[in-house]
C-alpha cells in the first residue's frame, strides 16, 4: 500500500506532471486562458474580459465577431502587445504578453506581430510613399537596404499594388492603402497577423480585396491571421468564426468544405475550462429563461429547461 503521509519526491511529482498530459493550449499560436482586462476610469471600473478563453492554431484564419463593447479591440489590443491584462494567461507565438519586459515587448510588436488597424490614416505614413512604408518596419529591424527594397516591391506587385509604390496615401484609394498596409504588417515576416475591423471603412467590393490580400499572405507565408469584423461577408469566408460576447467567448461557426465542393457549417457554443456556456440570447429570451435554469443528464445530451417552479 502506498504511503499518503509521505511527501512526495521528485520522481513521483515528474510521473504526476506526465500523467495530467499536455498542458491548456499546447501547440496553439495564441493562447488566452481565463483573460481578464478592467479599466478603472474616475473611479470606475469597467469589464471588458470577464475571463476569456481562446486558442488558435498556427497558420490558421479567425474571424472575431460581437456587438459593439463587447471587448473585440481590449482583445485585439492585448495580443498586439500593446495593452496589458488585467490577469489571466496571454501568449502569442510563443511570448507571454503578461510578464514581458518592455524591451521584449518593443521586439515582440516589432517582429512577432503585424497589425491593420481600421483607420487608413493609422497604418500608413502620409509623408511617405507606399514602398517607404512598407521599408519603414524593415530598417527598424536592421535589414539592408537592398533587401528592403526587394522585399517591398515583391510584397506590393503580390497584393497587387506594385503600380502605387511611388504613391503616398493621399493618393491612393481606401483600398489600395489597405492592401498596402497589409504589405507593411508582414514586411519583417511576422507569425501572426491582427487586424482590427480592417474593411470597416470600405464598399463590398473593395473589402473583399482586402480580405483577399489577408488571405493570400494567409496562404503563402503560414501567418496565423486573426481578423476582428462587423462584416458578414468576411466572417461567412473563414473557416472558424468567434463569437464574443460581454468580454467571454460564446459561439464558434465552423465551415469546411467538403470533397464534391459542398460547404458544411456548423454551430457551437463555447464550453470553457469553468464549464460555462453561454446560451444565445435568442434561446433564452423565448423560453424566458431567467436567473437559473434546470438542468438534466441524459445519455447523450444535457437538457436545459427554464425554471418554472414558482408558477407550478
Ligand atoms: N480605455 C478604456 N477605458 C475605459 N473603458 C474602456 C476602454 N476601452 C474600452 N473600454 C470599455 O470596455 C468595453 C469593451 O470595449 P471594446 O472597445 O473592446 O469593445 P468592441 O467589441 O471592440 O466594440 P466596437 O465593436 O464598438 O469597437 C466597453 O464597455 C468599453 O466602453
Amino acid at each position: 500500500m502506498t504511503d499518503t503521509t509521505k511527501a512526495p519526491d521528485l520522481a513521483e511529482l515528474e510521473r504526476r506532471a506526465t500523467e495530467r498530459g499536455p498542458a491548456y493550449g499546447e501547440g496553439a499560436h495564441i493562447v488566452c486562458d481565463n483573460l481578464v482586462r478592467i479599466y478603472k476610469t474616475d473611479g470606475v471600473e469597467v469589464v471588458a474580459l470577464q475571463g476569456l478563453d481562446l486558442l488558435v492554431d498556427p497558420g490558421e484564419l479567425v474571424a472575431i465577431v460581437g456587438a459593439s463593447g463587447s471587448g473585440k479591440s481590449t482583445l485585439l489590443n492585448i495580443l498586439s502587445g500593446l495593452d496589458v491584462p488585467t490577469a489571466g494567461v496571454a501568449r502569442v507565438a510563443g511570448s507571454d504578453l503578461l510578464t514581458m519586459a518592455a524591451k521584449e515587448r518593443l521586439n515582440f510588436r516589432r517582429h512577432r506581430v503585424g497589425f491593420i488597424w481600421q483607420q487608413t490614416s493609422r497604418n500608413l505614413l502620409p509623408y511617405l510613399t507606399a514602398a517607404q512604408n512598407v521599408e519603414l518596419p524593415m530598417r527598424f529591424a536592421g535589414r539592408s537596404r537592398r533587401s528592403r527594397a526587394t522585399r517591398a516591391a515583391e510584397l506590393l506587385g503580390m497584393l497587387g499594388v506594385g503600380d502605387c509604390a511611388g504613391r503616398r496615401p493621399e493618393e491612393l484609394s481606401g483600398g489600395q492603402q489597405q492592401r498596402i498596409a497589409v504589405a507593411v504588417a508582414v514586411a519583417n515576416e511576422p507569425k501572426v497577423v491582427l487586424a482590427d475591423e480592417p474593411t470597416g471603412e470600405l464598399d463590398t467590393a473593395t473589402a473583399a480585396e482586402v480580405f483577399g490580400a489577408l488571405r493570400q499572405v494567409n496562404e503563402e507565408f503560414g501567418t496565423t491571421t486573426v481578423v476582428v469584423t462587423h462584416d458578414a461577408q468576411v466572417a461567412e469566408r473563414v473557416d472558424r468564426t468567434i463569437g464574443i460576447r460581454d468580454g467571454r467567448t460564446s459561439s464558434e461557426v465552423r465551415r469546411r468544405s467538403a470533397e464534391d465542393g459542398t460547404r458544411h457549417v456548423a454551430e457551437y457554443a463555447v464550453l470553457d475550462r469553468a464549464g460555462r456556456v453561454q446560451l444565445p440570447k435568442p434561446f433564452t429570451e423565448a423560453l424566458d429563461m431567467r436567473d437559473r435554469v434546470r438542468l438534466d443528464l441524459e445519455t447523450d445530451h444535457v437538457g436545459v429547461w427554464p425554471d418554472r417552479e414558482e408558477t407550478e
